[in-house]
């Protein structure tokens, strides 16, 4: 389809290296001249039929042709080229790529694709959607609340905000919003009341609660509490409130045991069902077993064989002698009959197990007043569970209003994270809390200490 064009090419490059080259014409052989030239064409002089020409009449001889290229400029080769595409209806041609003119961007241009980033080519099937900026809204009105004009429950709100930014374990969490304030009487009322929720959500109960805050209260009044110095204030306020309701009354079992000369010491436990009242009595022997004491069980819990069995078995592992009789037998009569054993055997501590079965009873209640009239224990201690909270401290005080308790043992306090039925028991009866049960075994019982309290809870 091009030769035509490609001839022309070669005609012009081929050219064109001649011209540069500018070769001169090989030259001819010496023995060669003009005239053999035209000899060559008809023989040499050796040759035999060679005859010499007459000059006079021979024509010389024509030279070979010349051949000449047409003497065509570079532009004249290109305007051929064009006319020829033009002749084929091509304007281009097809192996040169097409160029495309490259839009150098403007000042502008450039500076505004630095600040927006490079612009990319769309896709054609995008729509382009102009949003409508929304209306702007007024911001919504704000609800003052005077905080100690509103009631439980916006305090328990600001509890909660307060407990979502604070990691403080226990209640003085809640100290920390309060120590940017200034204290004044009017500051008083909220924090109080806060400090109350905060201690009735650990198990305090109600009473014990009340007592602590206006404990508080009379302190930091009294001492004019400064910007900065509440917090401390209020801790060491609460920690004294707290000691003074736990320090009541101490005691000590194995010092009362061993100043009380005329043995058998009698311990009598009471408490409800499943508080760790039968356990608590295995712990309690087997102390007394390793300060040398010697120990005897009475098995005074009547109402239930298992209860019975029960206490058998801890006696038989801690190879202790236990007084029993049958399910239904009256048990101030059980604990006599030990009481009576430990006398004969010169065993110094009678420890005796109790019915449980319901403390709102009055039956039991009565039942137990009875041992205590009958059996004259040297003391009374009450067991509770400080999983059960106010419970504990209810327990507690229907047990002291019957027998008159002379001490506490709270059980499963491993398994209790708030510790207040310690506080609540203690001041509900105002006796001491003797020992903590730990755990189910027999050395999992720990002697109770209000500073032991103070770090668990607060
Ligand atoms: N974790 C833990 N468990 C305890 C503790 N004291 C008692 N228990 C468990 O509490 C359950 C009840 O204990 P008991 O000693 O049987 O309680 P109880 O008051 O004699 O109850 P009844 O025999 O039903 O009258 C048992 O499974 C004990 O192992 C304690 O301090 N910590």
């Amino acid at each position: 389809m091009f030769e035509n064009l490609k001839k022309k090419l070669k005609g012009f490059f081929s050219k064109s290296s001649e011209q540069i080259e500018q070769k001169p014409a090989p030259a001819l052989p010496e023995e060669i001249k003009p005239q053999d030239k035209a000899e060559g064409f008809a023989g040499t002089k050796e040759d035999s039929s060679f005859v010499e020409p007459d000059p006079q009449t021979t024509p010389a001889p024509a030279l070979p042709p010349e051949i000449t290229e047409p003497d065509e400029t570079e532009e004249q080769i290109l305007e051929d080229v064009k006319r020829e595409l033009e002749k084929q209806g091509i304007t281009q041609p097809p192996d040169m790529p097409e160029v495309k003119e490259e839009k150098i961007p403007t000042a502008e241009e450039k500076a505004e694709e630095m600040i927006e980033g490079p612009k990319l080519p769309l896709p054609e099937d995008i729509e382009i959607v102009t949003v409508e900026p929304e209306e702007k809204k007024p911001p919504p009105e704000i609800e003052v609340i005077k905080i100690h004009e509103k009631p439980k429950e916006v305090l328990r709100e600001l509890k909660a905000e307060i407990e979502e930014v604070e990691e403080k374990p226990g209640i003085f969490k809640l100290f920390s919003k309060i120590t940017h304030k200034e204290l004044g009487e009017k500051d008083l009322d909220p924090i109080l009341w806060e400090l109350e929720i905060a201690l009735l959500e650990n198990d305090v109960a109600k009473e014990v609660a009340e007592k602590i805050c206006a404990q508080v209260k009379e302190s930091l009044l009294a001492k004019k509490a400064k910007r900065g110095t509440v917090e401390e204030i209020i801790k060491s306020t609460l920690k004294n409130a707290v000691n003074t309701i736990l320090s009541a009354p101490s005691a000590d079992v194995l010092d009362l045991i061993a100043k009380k000369k005329e043995k058998p010491f009698v311990i009598i436990f009471f408490g409800f069902n499943g508080t760790g009242k039968t356990l608590t009595i295995g712990k309690f022997a087997k102390l007394l077993l390793d300060n040398n004491y010697s120990v005897v069980m009475a098995a005074g819990d009547t109402f239930r064989a298992a209860a019975i069995e029960q206490l058998e078995v801890h006696a038989k592992k801690l190879k202790v002698p236990i007084i029993k009789q049958k399910k239904g037998a009256d048990s101030a009569a059980v604990i006599f009959d030990a009481i009576k054993h430990a006398k004969a055997k010169g065993i110094e501590v009678v420890l005796a197990d109790t019915a449980g079965r319901s403390h709102t009873n009055i039956n039991l209640m009565d039942e137990l007043k009875k041992i205590v009239r009958v059996n004259n224990p040297d003391l009374k201690i009450f067991v509770g569970d400080s999983l059960t909270g106010n419970d504990a401290a209810e327990q507690a005080k229907l047990f002291n209003d019957a027998v008159g308790i002379d001490a506490s043992v709270l059980t499963k306090i491993d398994t209790d994270p708030k510790g207040g039925a310690c506080l609540s028991v203690a001041y509900t009866t105002n006796k001491p809390i003797l020992y903590l049960g730990t755990g189910q075994k027999y050395e999992d019982m720990i002697p109770f200490s209000a500073k032991w309290f103070v770090e668990k809870v607060f």
